[in-house]
């Protein structure tokens, strides 16, 4: 017997999950973005958090890019590094995430003469934190800008191998139309063979195509989005077979108008093609919301029922790179926690 629960609302409330798709600039607050404008001595081009909010309306991904990398500038110190992530985790913690894939885009730091030892360092303070406080675990992919070239990829590659040891994987992101996976074929044949991990947005924006070269060139372990894999059949069921996590952000996608409306969101085709489909905050300042909120928003909707939101939050933990015994033991939470 499946154990009660006042709402959908309280059940998603305390429901364990992992999060998989979150870059860590996008999680920047415009509170904390003042203060840290102010700490820096920075002059920022809004008046107030009022202000700063009302900007957040986008009619595409790079319209979203425009504002978040500048945004980014008030990220210098390590401090600031430790409390961006800390501040993330402490959100996440409240809802009920177990274990977070943090992305975070060291050339956006790099490019502005923060040393890569900086970023480094202050994202892993604040992880050691989070598990210390909350035993909330957490890994550290590293994103390659695809609106930048090969050899800056290369560079910044280069630049994060003394860290190897504190980096579960690679990714790719920022305006991906007309800047197809297949560009950074060798890098991340490069980060292959240092051990790392691979994923890859694709399906955001961009067309079917780019989510083949994801898997057939870049060998992805995950696709972040993945939207528009549904227009191809071939490629939705080549999906299903392989068990491909797709990483999905429903209110991201409402947001970047990847879709127009959250009832005509594809997580609920996803789910009844078999695609091991789950949701995720992807830069929760700028989207309006974290990880509980995509999951109240597809359930306000009418897109998930109960048996639904068990399964993605049982892919959220399928889909991470954490080992089976984990993984395992975040399933049994899950179950002793929906009866
Ligand atoms: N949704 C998104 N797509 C591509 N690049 C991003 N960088 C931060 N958020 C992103
Ligand atoms: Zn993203």
């Amino acid at each position: 017997m499946p154990k009660p629960f006042p709402s959908l609302d309280a059940f998603i409330a305390g429901l364990p999950k992992a999060e998989l798709h979150l870059h860590i600039e996008g999680s920047l607050e415009p509170e904390l973005m003042f203060a840290l404008a102010q700490r820096n001595r920075i002059a920022l081009p809004f008046k107030s958090v009022e202000e700063v909010r009302a900007a957040y309306e986008f009619s595409n991904l790079q319209d979203f890019l425009d504002i978040y990398y500048q945004g980014a500038d008030v990220l210098r110190t390590e401090q600031d590094f430790h409390d961006l992530a800390k501040a993330y985790f402490d959100r996440a913690h409240a809802d009920s995430v177990r274990h977070a894939e943090i992305f975070f885009d060291p050339q956006t730091h790099t490019d502005r003469g923060i040393p890569m030892s900086v970023v480094m360092d202050g994202l892993t303070s604040g992880m050691k934190a989070a598990e210390a406080e909350y035993g909330l675990t957490s890994k550290l992919i590293l994103c390659f800008l695809r609106h930048l070239d090969e050899d800056a990829a290369f560079a910044t590659l280069k630049a994060a191998e003394p860290f190897l040891d504190r980096l579960t994987g690679v990714g790719l992101d920022s305006s991906e139309v007309g800047h197809p996976p297949s560009k950074f074929t060798r890098v991340f044949d490069a980060a292959g063979a240092l051990g790392l991990k691979k994923v890859a947005h694709a399906g955001e924006e961009g067309p079917p195509e780019y989510v083949h070269e994801a898997l057939d060139i870049l060998k992805v372990d995950r696709i972040d989005h993945g939207n528009r894999s549904l227009e191809d059949a071939h490629l939705t069921s080549r999906l299903a077979r392989l068990g491909m996590t797709l990483t999905v952000c429903p209110l991201s996608n409402l947001k970047l108008c990847v879709v127009t409306d959250m009832a005509q969101h594809p997580i609920r085709t996803m789910l009844n093609k078999g695609l091991r489909a789950t949701l995720n905050s992807d830069d929760p300042a700028y989207f309006g919301g974290y990880v509980n909120d995509n999951y109240r928003a597809v359930a306000a909707s009418g897109l998930v029922d109960r048996d639904d939101l068990i399964t993605l939050a049982r892919n959220s933990f399928l889909g991470s790179f954490l080992g089976d015994a984990e993984v395992f033991r975040h399933l049994d939470e899950i179950e002793a926690y929906a009866g």
